[in-house]
């Protein structure tokens, strides 16, 4: 079964993130790249409302805008038509409620600096030694690195990394984690692993988390929700609820009718751009 996207809701500007209310809301929202009069129309009329505790998957073809969905999310990117809110405010830039986390690991994560030092990074300047040290430790407990906090990262495995990349966006207790393609370079078992440690991950923190992949069994295997961007200028042309059971199996879930009932839908929007 699918379902267009949700009615507006009328009371984003009272609904806090994080309380089960609307975290994100992006209404009728254009942006056109690059800025100013010679700029060619990258997303049109998209409309995205995203509750607390939400996984959310983004897939679509190559090009049609999913970065730069999440880059309005962000706040990296101001919609040039339209309005996005976070929390029921208006986003004007990068905040430390939506903090992303980008698929190359290995560029993302400064080598001469230990794994602590890594996911302490966002902190400094900001919070007492006795503070970081305490953050830092739980979020890598979250990830279930906290053995290897004295390490450099290069000496760590790349879905560890990974990890350790997690990690330093949890540690700013974000009420959306942003994800890229989180996924994407790693090899098919540590993905499975790393998906399985994410869906953990949220359950401990109950965080709200939208993601981009191109893989479309990734994002039925992750989302309770996945929009489908399509088109030039991209638009969300659809959205299926998932409702498979939580907690997720690897092996059951995958085995399930409705997985396939939603993984044939996603595929064939993929292709026709609509369901067929
Ligand atoms: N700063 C920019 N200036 C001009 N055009 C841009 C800019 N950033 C992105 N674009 C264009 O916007 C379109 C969408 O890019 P975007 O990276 O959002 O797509 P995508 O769906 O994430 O693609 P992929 O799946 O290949 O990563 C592309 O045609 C891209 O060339």
């Amino acid at each position: 079964m699918s379902e267009r996207l949700a009615a507006p809701s009328n009371n984003a500007a009272t609904d806090a993130a994080g309380t089960g209310g609307v975290v994100f809301e992006l209404r009728d929202v254009g942006v056109k790249l690059p800025a100013g009069p010679t700029g060619r129309d990258i997303l049109r009329q998209v409309d995205v409302e995203v509750h607390a505790g939400e996984i959310i998957g983004i897939i679509g073809p190559s090009g049609t805008g999913k970065t730069t969905l999440l880059r309005i999310l962000s706040g990296l990117l101001l919609p040039t038509t339209g309005t996005s809110t976070l929390g029921g405010k208006p986003v004007t830039g990068p905040s430390r409620d939506a903090v992303t986390v980008f698929q190359d690991y290995a560029t993302a994560l400064l080598p001469w600096r230990t794994v602590a030092k890594n996911v302490a990074l966002p902190l400094e300047g900001r919070t007492s030694k006795a503070e970081r040290k305490e953050r830092v430790h739980r979020a890598l407990e979250i990830v279930g690195l906290a053995e290897r906090a004295g390490e450099y990262p290069w000496r760590l495995s790349g879905g560890m990394q990974q990890r350790v990349q997690i990690a330093r966006a949890l540690v700013l207790e974000p009420k959306v984690l942003l994800m890229d393609e989180p996924f994407g370079a790693l090899d098919a078992i540590t993905k499975g692993a790393l998906h399985d440690q994410l869906m953990d991950v949220q359950a401990q923190t109950g965080q709200t988390i939208i993601f981009i992949t191109h893989d479309v069994d990734e994002a039925v295997y992750l989302a309770d929700r996945v929009m489908v961007i399509h088109g030039s200028p991209g638009s969300i042309v659809h959205e299926v609820t998932t409702k498979l059971p939580r907690p997720r199996d690897q092996i059951a879930t995958r085995d399930l009718p409705r997985f396939h009932e939603v993984r044939h839908e996603l595929a064939e929007v993929l292709r026709y751009g609509r369901p067929a």
